[in-house]
């Protein structure tokens, strides 16, 4: 069993997703950073995504979709309808790079939904364009569970992508190290991988029952008042 105990992926993954649109919600007031970037990839990952973007919507943000590769799973599907349904945006993906080039521009804050912890590289197409276009756009970034690129246990490493001009031209093969978020928000517990992550670190596990916590031995902290997340000190003030 997981540590999140009896709930179903449906559940998990929309209290991980409103976990996220709070998280960036928290950092990023909507009068200055309205207009948020959803990127999601095609795992459990890319759902959270989904539901951030719907609460996101509901909290008077303007989020855009950008799902270069859509998730074939029925909960995926479901997820992208109800967004749909709502009239949530989302890029074209005749050619996803060029999509994403021009949106960045007009883009406040990144929500990084790609991979969480089942990547593996090496990294294939289209994110092997995806990743390195969105880390030379500046723009604030907030990852989900670990920045796509990390290793969920090793951390930062180096992988192979692809020269991207701004306008979304792809070139020759580049060393990448994986996205540098300026928020993080782990799920359930943080992974191994972002023990020296230094910028501003978010829970959201409020799922994980007390019996849970104790059987894993997960030492999490106490959520305040009626949220989904909670901020956790950073490494030096450890
Ligand atoms: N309790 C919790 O902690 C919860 C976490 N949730 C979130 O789910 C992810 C983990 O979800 P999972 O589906 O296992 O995996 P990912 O979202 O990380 O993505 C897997 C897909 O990504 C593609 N992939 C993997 N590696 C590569 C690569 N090198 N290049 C390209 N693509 C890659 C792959 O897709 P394919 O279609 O190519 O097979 C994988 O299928 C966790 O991190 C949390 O964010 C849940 O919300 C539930 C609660």
């Amino acid at each position: 069993m997981s540590a999140a105990g009896a709930f179903s992926l449906d559940q998990l993954m929309e209290l991980a997703g409103l976990a996220c649109a709070q998280t960036v919600a928290k950092v990023y007031n909507k009068e200055k950073y309205p207009r948020v970037l959803v990127c999601c990839g095609p795992g459990n990952q890319g759902g959270d995504g989904l539901v951030a973007a719907r609460h996101l919507s509901q909290f008077g943000y303007a989020p855009v979709l950008f799902m270069p590769k859509p998730g074939g799973k029925d909960i995926y599907k479901r997820l992208q309808t109800q967004c749909a349904n709502m009239s949530i945006s989302l890029l074209p993906n005749e050619d996803p790079i060029v999509s994403l080039s021009t949106s960045l521009q007009s883009t406040d804050v990144i929500l990084d939904a790609i991979f969480g912890f089942s990547f593996k590289p090496p990294v294939r197409a289209p994110f092997d364009a995806v990743l390195p276009l969105i880390a030379q756009s500046g723009k604030p970034i907030v990852s989900v569970d670990i920045p796509s690129g990390w290793d969920v246990e090793k951390g930062k490493i180096s992988v192979a992508t692809k020269e991207v001009s701004s306008a979304g031209q792809v070139g020759g093969d580049k060393e990448f190290e994986g996205l540098d978020p300026d928020v993080l928000i782990s799920l359930t517990g943080p992974k191994l991988g972002v023990k020296q992550f230094a910028g501003r670190h978010f829970l959201g596990g409020r799922f994980v029952s007390k019996a849970m916590e104790e059987k894993f031995e997960l030492n999490l902290p106490e959520y305040p008042g009626y949220e989904q997340i909670v901020e956790l000190p950073r490494p030096s003030s450890l």
